[in-house]
């Protein structure tokens, strides 16, 4: 708790320096007194009402963290008690054979909605875990609540920094399987607000992997890294063995931060550890801030798209990948990822580590994507060509997927042209047929 120095300066150094006052100061001295009475039952009276409050049912729940003492950034709402337990507990039960127990942070996120829909449909348990921050419409994402909720996986809603509410959560359920999707994402928003991708992608997952190293059996942990972190490279098709040295972005730099920090607690702890690279994920449910998304609104709109194009009007292309393929990366990585060694917080031998593209290998300039756009949308899109701006983007990205595809079969089956008449189709129902505005 921070104290002003006001107040700081108002404690005596010494208590017992106190000395009572006297004549004449008498009067003064009673009014002091009044005052202290004053105080003392308005305090009286405070605590009764704040007693009152805690008490309350339907307001605390025996592990809530008071509003008072709870940091706000943490955005943690109230949890615990025997009907969240229960409540998460179902959520979390696995309902095959051999099926796995998942926590996926970042569950009411885009890709986060999309691998715990498929999860859950194959039996495996699944508890989301989600801050709901207003990044994007936060009303996007209490759609994909509330989609996850009818198959029956609930949402805890919550901050990845938050330990107390991790630990719980891994007292109640012992996950075999954490799934951490929950990250700042977007590469030009970090010039914006930095210390927002500190927040989630570092300390966010160092906090991650330091209650699963604590928790007892240590979940494996499959999680979120980017494409973005082969920033500046040349050399393409991208491969896990090149170099990722000269991130664009903060952005980038901060996943490649979490690369290292996986080594770390993989070496340490025994944690088996996989991070997988997405390459510019699209699809139905997507993130309203990447550009397939709102150049879709916009076109829709009338209104001009700024276009990047290199210098001397090179081409900038993106290896888009579609979600469909993207969670079956996913399961794929969940499924092969070996157990981790640790316990107690101590390694017990070595544990695997892995890093996975998962892209689509077929680059699409960002000008075709909008001519399929306009195509589909059947609307001609106002095209403001535009120098790549030097925030944080690369020219181009471009998967190598050999090594997923050799571990775990992937194998990407959805080209740009169908993967984007599938997110038109959704936009068109989601938006159009109520009442919801897309900004
Ligand atoms: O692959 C990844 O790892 C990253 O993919 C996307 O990043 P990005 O590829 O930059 O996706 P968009 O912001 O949707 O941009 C797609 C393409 O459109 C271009 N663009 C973007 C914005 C714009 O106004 N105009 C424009 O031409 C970009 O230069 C880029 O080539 C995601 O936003 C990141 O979170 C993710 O980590």
């Amino acid at each position: 708790m921070k104290l002003s120095s006001s107040h700081m300066d108002n404690i005596p150094s010494t208590p017992g320096k106190f000395k009572m006052e006297k004549s004449p100061y008498v009067h003064r001295f009673r009014h002091y007194s009044s005052l202290a009475k004053l105080t003392f039952w308005s305090s009286v009276f405070l605590a009764l009402i704040i007693l009152f409050f805690f008490k309350s049912p339907s307001t605390s729940p025996p592990n809530s963290t008071p509003p008072d003492l709870s940091r706000r950034s943490l955005k943690t709402t109230f949890w615990g008690g025997p009907a969240w337990e229960k409540r998460v507990r179902s959520s979390a039960r696995i309902r095959s054979q051999n099926g796995l127990s998942v926590l996926v942070t970042g569950a009411a996120g885009f890709v986060g909605t999309h691998v715990s829909a498929a999860l859950k449909r194959r039996g495996d348990g699944v508890l989301g875990l989600d801050n709901f921050n207003n990044y994007y419409d936060p009303s996007l994402k209490r759609a994909r609540q509330a989609l996850l909720e009818r198959s029956g996986i609930y949402i805890v809603e919550g901050d990845i920094n938050d330990a107390a509410l991790l630990n719980k959560l891994f007292e109640v359920v012992p996950f075999t399987h954490v799934m951490h999707l929950a990250a700042q994402a977007g590469v030009r928003y970090a010039m914006e607000n930095p210390s927002s991708y500190v927040h989630s992608n570092i300390a966010g997952l160092v906090n991650v992997l330091e209650v699963c190293k604590n928790a007892n059996p240590q979940p494996a942990i499959v999680w979120a890294s980017s494409s973005s972190v082969y920033g500046l490279n040349t050399k393409v098709p991208f491969s896990e063995k090149d170099r990722t040295d000269q991130p664009a972005s903060l952005y980038a730099a901060t996943k490649k931060a979490g690369e290292e920090i996986a080594h770390t607690y993989n070496h340490i702890y025994g944690l088996s550890l996989t991070g997988l690279r997405f390459f510019t994920v699209y699809g139905p449910w997507g993130r309203p801030d990447m550009a397939y998304f709102f150049f879709t609104r916009d076109i829709l709109k009338g209104k001009s798209i700024p276009v990047f194009e290199g210098s001397n009007h090179g081409t900038v292309a993106r290896d888009f990948t579609y979600i469909d393929d993207i969670v079956k990366g996913c399961l794929g990585a969940l499924d092969t990822a070996e157990k981790s060694t640790g316990s107690g917080g101590k390694k017990k031998g070595p544990a695997q580590l892995r890093v996975f593209n998962l892209g689509n290998t077929s680059p699409v300039p960002v000008t075709d994507l909008v001519s399929i756009l306009e195509k589909l949308l059947k609307v001609k899109a106002k095209r403001k060509m535009m120098k790549l701006p030097r925030n944080g983007d690369v020219q181009f990205t471009h998967a190598n997927i050999s090594f997923a595809q050799r571990e775990f079969g992937y194998k990407p089956t959805t080209d740009l042209q169908s993967g984007l008449k599938k997110f038109v189709r959704w936009y068109v129902s989601y938006y159009d047929s109520g009442k919801k505005n897309s900004h």
